[in-house]
């Protein structure tokens, strides 16, 4: 459904100029949840702000259900984008409005009747789950609350395309997930493509389908969430897995481990689908005479399933070392040597 091709955007002229964007050819399909993240400057926000037409490609085109953004203008740009909606990370509510009175703002200005408007308002009200609080002011409102005004806001008009600009950065944790489970229940009761932006992989694990990882204006990976957790390519997109499976307190782990028993072999595990509950651990302790100490574990389940990643400190005899890892990749476990000394 959404089209895009050769897209560059460059800002500025001659030598001096920036390629925001840099040669991005991507398709994403009716009724996904789309994820592209990278760290400030990579062009994540440029990209989506071509899908709705704020920019205009340099070069390229996009297109969304059959519609060339990039090349219309005026009254059939306006309605184009009425069908591509977006939420912010700041959540662009007007202040002087109530919670009722900003979801019915786009219904206003799209000239349909006040009686229809009150109603679609009542129905994207319940939906957002802000049932009871419709004559609030955003200031009387939590940011989770204020993001869930932002959504109701951005269906007003039966978009086909969600943006979700940075969409739970302001937000704490809790909060995060409640409106991440808003948006997947969104995505399966409507049938709604979501594109979402983002810089944590956080977000990405939890309700995307695909991920698209942006460095220097070009998408440098792109894969189902699972595959890209399993099995990243690029150093980039290993930082961002690294997030997740391997958290601050790991790395402390491993760093003292290494003081503490310099010798030995530091090996991750990689489990996958039904192979995270076989009893693998156990059984490399039978078979070989190696000390085994557990650093880190840790399942993390993704919309295409669930995989889990387990840090061994390995120390003995090296032969025995050796034929111990290969037993576990005959297991089928992917196993990856942090460190031998
Ligand atoms: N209107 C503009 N004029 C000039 N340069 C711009 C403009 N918009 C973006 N850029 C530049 O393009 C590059 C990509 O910016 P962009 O905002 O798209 O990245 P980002 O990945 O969204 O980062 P952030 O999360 O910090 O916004 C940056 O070097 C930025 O300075």
């Amino acid at each position: 459904m959404i089209h895009l091709t050769d897209i560059t955007k460059r800002f500025g002229e001659g030598p001096d100029s920036i390629s925001a964007v840099d040669n991005v050819t991507l398709e994403i399909a009716d009724g996904e949840i789309f994820g592209i993240i990278g760290y400030s400057g990579a062009g994540k926000s440029t990209l989506i702000r071509l899908l709705n037409g704020l920019e205009m490609p340099t070069s390229g085109h996009v297109t969304i259900g059959g519609r060339k953004i990039s090349a219309i203008k005026g009254k059939e740009l306006r309605e184009a984008r009425q069908k591509v909606s977006m939420i912010f990370q700041h959540f662009n509510l007007l202040w002087s409005r109530t919670v009722k009175e900003n979801i019915m703002f786009p219904l206003e200005i799209a000239g349909v009747r006040k009686a229809d408007r009150e109603r679609k308002a009542a129905e994207l009200i319940d939906l957002v789950g802000l049932s009871g609080r419709e004559n609030a002011y955003p200031s009387e409102l939590s940011g989770g609350q204020k993001q869930r005004v932002g959504i109701a806001r951005a269906l007003a008009n039966d978009p086909e395309v969600l943006l979700c600009d940075e969409a739970t950065s302001a937000l704490d944790p809790e909060t995060t997930d409640s409106i991440l489970n808003l948006l997947t229940e969104i995505n399966e009761r409507l049938g709604l493509t979501i594109v979402l932006i983002t810089h944590e992989m956080h977000v990405i694990r939890k309700i995307c389908h695909r991920v698209a990882v942006m460095e220097a204006g070009k998408v440098v990976e792109i894969g189902d969430v699972l595959k890209v957790f399993q099995e990243p390519q690029e150093s980039i997109t290993k930082r961002f897995v690294s997030q997740i499976t391997e958290p601050v307190e790991a790395k402390q782990a491993i760093e003292h481990l290494k003081e503490e028993i310099p010798s030995g072999t530091l090996i991750k595990l990689v489990f996958v689908g039904e192979r995270t509950e076989q009893p693998v651990l156990a059984s490399l302790i039978r078979e070989f005479t190696i000390d085994v100490n557990i650093v880190q574990g840790n399942i993390t389940h993704t919309h295409g399933g669930a995989y889990g990643t387990l840090i061994l400190q390995l120390v003995g005899d090296a032969e025995v070392i050796g034929k111990a890892i290969q037993y576990l990749n005959e297991k089928d476990v992917r196993t990856e040597v942090i460190s031998n000394v």
